[in-house]
């Protein structure tokens, strides 16, 4: 079932027509799916349930993918965990609900402070990802008198294709330790009376195709398991991350969730051990878009049609940073023939650009298009460049909508900047 169908000649978020939306809030603005987020949840853990060795995993959502307190409430009260990477990714979970024993700390960099932070707030595993976190952890442990539980983040050495700024598991990427690594260092948090160690976690990319190196990352964590039980360690959990990649259009297509759970389970059959996942994308991508509105179309006399949007790079950045492609669909089709478009946005830069040469229906100043697939790493990678006040974004349930960010008045960004006393 699709919850943004054009529905009487115009693009609807559920029953919510987006012209309401823009007219109500304006634009440029990220419009969620309510309906979207749950059949996302639901279809995943029942994939994975439909498999006895998964048992019920721990479905720790990705937060870096969409923030927004509101959407992590959705989840949450589907009852999904959350998989975070900072003290301000803890704090959005807490504050929509998810439960301390169901959130994740993963990271390369964790602070003193965000380390603390997470043993007092008692989250279900701090995922190392180095010997220098390892030690750190446990100085800050002993200080506290605590013995937090924390898992050893490995990185496989397995090629996830896709693009290159988001591949995280081959050897020479920052993130984990090498397998051999990670049994050294599991006996040595197991021999701290500060360190509680209860697993095993990677993650090796996102966007993911291809099922062939996430198995193989996954049999290279089975074979880790069996090693550290024979040495007669207690190995309880085991995270398989996320990175399962989304249908985008125009793009190569993805394993099903179904297809996903199923190999998982192959290759874990016969292992007794509580399974958890980290998805991001998946849950958050196609429940969401970005509506803009078109501000001029500028046909160059030489031949180029510029479609200029109110939305740009700041808003979304995939596209210029990673060369991402988004379906742009006009919220109200006209009909008529097709003709090679450039999307770009207002910021002065030439990355600024959403696509190049994309054939496109005929698109005027005023009228509204909106970028699918923009629900994950779209919202929340946004910044203020060129001083543009982050957009709002708005929540869809049914017939109902409501702002669950809302635009900053210009007055309360330029307040955050503060001239010193011997320049005033
Ligand atoms: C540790 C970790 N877990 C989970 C995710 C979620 O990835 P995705 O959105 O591709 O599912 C990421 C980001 O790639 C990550 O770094
Ligand atoms: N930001 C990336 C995904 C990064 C995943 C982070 N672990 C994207 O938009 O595709």
């Amino acid at each position: 079932m699709n919850h943004f169908e054009v529905r009487e000649g115009e693009l609807h978020c559920e029953d919510v027509p987006l012209s309401a939306i823009a007219a109500a809030v304006g634009t440029p603005v990220y419009v969620y799916s309510t309906a979207t987020l749950e059949r996302h949840f639901t279809v995943l853990r029942q994939a994975l349930r439909g498999h006895n060795v998964l048992g019920d995993p721990l479905i720790a959502y990705a937060v870096k993918a969409n923030s927004n307190v509101a959407v992590l409430r959705v989840l949450a009260r589907q009852g999904a965990g959350a998989d975070t990477v900072s003290e301000g990714e803890i704090r959005r979970a807490l504050a929509a609900g998810v439960p301390p024993e169901r959130i994740v700390f993963s990271g390369v960099g964790k602070t003193a402070q965000e380390l603390a932070f997470a043993i007092d707030t008692g989250v279900a595993e701090i995922n190392i990802e180095s010997e220098p976190e390892l030690d750190l952890l446990a100085q800050i442990a002993a200080g506290k008198g605590a013995r937090p539980t924390i898992a050893i983040r490995v990185n496989p050495d397995v090629s996830a294709g896709g693009h290159s700024k988001i591949s995280t598991g081959k050897a020479d990427s920052k993130f984990g330790v090498s397998l051999a690594e990670a049994e050294r260092l599991y006996a040595k948090a197991a021999a701290s009376p500060h360190l509680n160690p209860v697993g095993v976690t990677c993650h090796i990319g996102s966007q993911i195709t291809d099922l062939a190196p996430l198995e193989a990352a996954f049999a290279k964590m089975r074979a880790l398991v069996e090693r550290l039980r024979a040495q007669g360690l207690t190995v309880e959990r085991l995270d398989l991350g996320g990175g399962l990649g989304v249908p985008y259009f125009n793009m190569p297509e993805p394993p099903s969730p179904t297809d996903y759970a199923a190999m998982a389970a192959r290759v874990m059959t016969g292992l007794d051990i509580q399974f958890a996942f980290e998805p991001g994308r998946l849950l958050t991508a196609n429940a969401g878009v970005l509506l803009a509105s078109v501000i001029h179309r500028h046909d160059r006399p030489e031949g180029r049609r510029f479609v200029v949007l109110d939305a740009a790079m700041n808003d979304l950045l995939r596209p210029a940073m990673y060369e991402a492609y988004h379906d742009i669909r006009p919220v109200r089709p006209r009909g008529g023939p097709e003709q090679l478009c450039d999307v770009v946005g207002p910021i002065c830069e030439t990355g600024d650009t959403f696509t190049r040469d994309r054939m496109l229906p005929d698109l005027e100043a005023g009228d509204l298009v909106a970028f699918m697939s923009a629900g994950a790493y779209g919202a929340a990678m946004a910044s203020e460049y060129n001083t543009r006040p982050l957009i709002p974004e708005v929540l869809v349930s049914g017939d109902r909508f409501a702002v669950i960010r809302e635009r900053p008045s210009y007055e309360a960004m330029l307040e955050r900047d503060k001239v010193p006393a011997w320049l005033a």
